[in-house]
């Protein structure tokens, strides 16, 4: 299996003295379906912004395809694409429509593919009616979809993803399965943080997080049952 991300050794500690990621090491091969799993405060979030490069770590080592984020930060932007709650990169004053045209830009898309993907990727997300309201003027669930939309239309090898159904609706939540199962086959590596049992079960791997420091590592089928009535348990029965 290739190695996609090694994490040496990661720690992070915020100004306000929260170690939030303790000695962290974390191998991801190319093409896994990975969840972050843990309890609130845990550090999923952290780890999936520091991966990101949003985030600083203190101590430690991040290589993403052999290079390492703390030099070749250029390089590795073109690999990942990354969708966090709270995102504040978007322009209150454009529209849906505006916002995800102008992040495809910046991200090499022009002329038709680029009116392409940001049409699939409205459409997909259910915003294709709603394009046209301005970023200030949508709901917090279209602000989340479009987040998801902007992160699903960039063409990268990893996509890390912040609880991506949180807040959306079964409709969308079934639509983000399937474009995950279609980045999983053409062989994208896919990293979630989530507390959902459905989304978990989307994933071949669980690392589970306490107080910043991994405390399991399993593939997703040894943790949980076909049948999804107990996993709820199981799962919580990890962070126990
Ligand atoms: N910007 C920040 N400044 C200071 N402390 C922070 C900051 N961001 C997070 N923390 C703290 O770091 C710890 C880890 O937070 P993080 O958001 O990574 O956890 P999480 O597992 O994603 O939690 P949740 O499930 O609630 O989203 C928490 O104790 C949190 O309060």
């Amino acid at each position: 299996m290739e190695k996609i991300i090694e994490i040496k050794n990661l720690t992070k500690i915020y100004k306000n003295g929260i170690k939030a990621l303790e000695n962290i090491n974390l191998t991801i091969n190319r093409g896994e379906k990975i969840t972050i799993f843990g309890p609130n405060g845990a550090g999923k979030t952290t780890l999936i912004k520091t991966i990101g490069m949003f985030i600083i770590p203190d101590k430690g080592k991040i290589t993403i395809k052999g290079y390492n984020i703390k030099k070749e930060s250029k390089k590795i932007k073109k690999l990942i694409s990354i969708a966090t709650s709270n995102e504040r990169s978007f322009y209150y004053r454009l529209s849906l429509e505006e916002n995800l045209n102008f992040f495809g830009m910046l991200n090499n898309l022009t002329g038709k593919e680029l009116k392409k993907k940001v049409e699939k990727g409205l459409k997909e997300m259910g915003l294709y009616e709603t394009r046209k309201i301005k970023y200030m003027e949508a709901s917090t669930g279209m602000k989340r979809r479009l987040n998801l939309a902007r992160a699903l239309i960039k063409e990268a090898e990893i996509y890390l993803l912040d609880e991506p159904t949180n807040g959306v609706d079964i409709e969308t939540k079934i639509k983000i399965y399937e474009i995950m199962e279609e980045l999983s086959q053409k062989g994208k590596t896919i990293i979630l943080a989530s507390h959902d049992v459905s989304e978990i079960e989307k994933t071949d791997r669980i690392v589970v997080l306490k107080k910043g420091k991994i405390t399991a590592d399993k593939k997703t089928g040894e943790i949980l049952e076909k049948t999804t009535r107990k996993n709820e348990e199981k799962l919580l029965e990890l962070i126990k």
